[in-house]
């Protein structure tokens, strides 16, 4: 055989090598990019599916439902190859119930989440084992309490009575537009700020003036959100470069401290003079005098009050405000639903009202006890948690390795992300009307609540850490929205496109702008 042609094309080409390599290099990232282009999760060479992540992060949530769909229910994604992170992401029931529940001491929340949600301190959200254990027993005592959920009741009460409800009739009688996720926020700011500490802060008013503490919180929450879809190292950098969030983030965290320690200052001084308070943070102050003697677990001081309040001030203000805010948007998009929810108050204030010569109230407000045993209103409250779900992600570490119930492995030091926007949206789970607003769904043939739904309903978490407030976003959910609904029409002002912000809670993106209008005048 004459190889001489062979070896003079190398001789040739030898010089061109570099070239060569790089057409080589060229087509082969071509056809990559072709055969990628379209897929919603792409694992790119050495960063792997950081740069997916990246790419969707202003839609992050829309994002997960589209990844879920497309690749699977719970996904083990890598991280760039030079890193150790090694990250679970999952909207299967199943596993969600055995990493919450069934196995629940295995999946802590870990050190790392500590780290991140470092502004919230020792409080109940970031602590583990035994240290959590000792606040939720002081919680649960707490929240177990008739006393103390009559004080929640008549709180909430009062705040939309005095503020909400007030404001809403001026808006109507002026017909001027407003944001009511703004409206919302600040009703469930002033609620939770009022159980906590017993005093009203009026951010909700006529004026709607800004409030110092609730918009640190805002930039605080924002910080958090970008330390979850950012790699630690780079929102670590951030922190120590002091820009962007981080920057906010530091000057939110002194307003806080400032805010909230003249708060708990004042309430020391009022207890001193011997006044007996039924809020919160007043019967944490009692719990701590009382248990620091004999409970090392439980973290001594104003420190501990101060994360305490800014816990519970992070957990009950977006959540309910946010919720209060899709509720409408999705109340006002299917009228059926809304005419239902209508026809069953008006069943009950039928009932309520009684004798010729009852006067009533304009606007009027419903007893929170009598609205406990609407099904209706319930379930359209559970199917809108369910499509928007205020808390959207859950975050959980693995302390050992596991293998989770559809045969994933889990190692040691994983970090798994639960989402609850994306549980809430799964065609396999809820069926091919998955998408739509239905709260006959949550309803059995004989008009009762179905338990059915509730084994892949979320929102609230579930197991040990389960949601401590759910009982009390209930309830101040059902009176606002019964209020609401039944006193006046929420009008939404065309050409808004409403879509969930980027987020660690289901904010919207632009707020929601509506009109108000009486039902009753
Ligand atoms: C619509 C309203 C609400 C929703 C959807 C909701 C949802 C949740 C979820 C998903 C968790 C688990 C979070 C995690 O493990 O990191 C949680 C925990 C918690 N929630 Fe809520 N929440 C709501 C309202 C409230 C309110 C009003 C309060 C209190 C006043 C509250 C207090 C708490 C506390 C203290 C925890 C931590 C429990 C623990 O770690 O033991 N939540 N909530």
């Amino acid at each position: 055989m004459d190889f001489e042609p062979i070896i003079s094309f190398f001789q040739y080409n030898s010089k061109r090598w570099p070239e060569l390599f790089l057409a080589i290099f060229c087509l082969l990232s071509l056809r990559w990019y072709l055969e990628n282009k379209n897929k919603v999760l792409v694992h790119w060479p050495i960063l792997d599916e950081i740069p997916s992540l990246l790419q969707n992060a202003h839609r992050i949530h829309e994002w997960s439902v589209e990844v879920a769909n497309e690749v699977g229910s719970t996904i083990v994604g890598k991280g760039p190859i030079f890193s150790r992170l090694r990250l679970v992401f999952t909207c299967d029931p199943h596993n969600v119930e055995y990493i919450v529940k069934t196995n629940f001491a295995n999946f802590p929340k870990g050190e790392e989440y500590a780290e991140t949600f470092d502004v919230l301190g020792n409080g109940i959200f970031t602590v583990d084992f035994e240290y959590w254990h000792a606040q939720r027993k002081i919680a649960n005592k707490t929240f177990a309490s008739k006393e103390f959920r009559s004080f929640i009741a008549k709180m909430s009460r009062k705040v939309m009575e005095d503020s909400l409800l007030p404001l809403l009739s001026q808006v109507a009688k002026e017909a001027t537009i407003i944001d009511m996720e703004d409206v919302f926020l600040r009703f469930a700011f002033d609620s939770i700020f009022t159980v906590l500490f017993g005093i009203n802060p009026e951010s909700l008013s006529i004026s709607l003036e800004e409030n110092e503490l609730a918009e640190a919180i805002d930039d605080a929450t924002e910080a958090l959100f970008y330390r979850h879809v950012l790699p630690p190292r780079l929102w670590k950098l951030y922190r120590w470069l002091q820009i962007g969030s981080e920057k906010k983030l530091v000057k939110a965290w002194s307003t806080i401290d400032r805010r909230l320690g003249e708060y708990i200052l004042s309430k020391k001084k009022d207890m001193l003079n011997g006044v007996h308070e039924n809020d919160m943070i007043a019967i944490y102050m009692r719990a701590q005098e009382q248990e620091q003697k004999n409970n090392d677990l439980l973290p001594k001081g104003d420190g501990f009050l101060r994360d305490t309040g800014l816990s519970f001030l992070f957990a009950g203000r977006d959540s309910t405000g946010t919720s209060l805010a899709w509720f409408f948007w999705v109340i006002a998009t299917n009228p059926s639903v809304e005419a239902k929810i209508l026809e069953e108050l008006a069943c009950l204030h039928s009932n309520t009202i009684v004798g010729d010569d009852f006067e009533e109230k304009k606007p009027y407000i419903f007893n929170s006890e009598d609205l406990k045993g609407l099904v209706y209103l319930h379930a359209a409250l559970c199917e809108s948690f369910r499509l928007y779900p205020p808390l959207p992600i859950n975050h959980k570490g693995v302390d050992k390795d596991d293998v989770l119930p559809d045969g994933t492995v889990v190692k040691a030091g994983f970090k798994i992300f639960i989402s609850m926007y994306a549980m809430g949206r799964m065609e396999w789970l809820w069926g091919k009307d998955c998408l739509e607003y239905k709260p006959e769904r949550w309803i059995d043939e004989h008009g009762k609540l179905s338990p059915i739904p509730l084994s892949k309903f979320y929102t609230f978490n579930a197991g040990p850490r389960n949601c401590i407030g759910r009982d009390m976003a209930f309830t101040q959910m059902k009176l606002v929205t019964a209020a609401v609904v039944f006193n006046y029409h929420v009008e939404i002002v065309e050409g808004q496109i409403i879509r969930p912000k980027p987020s660690a809670v289901l904010h919207m993106k632009n707020g929601l702008k509506v009109r108000i209008k009486e039902r009753r005048s």
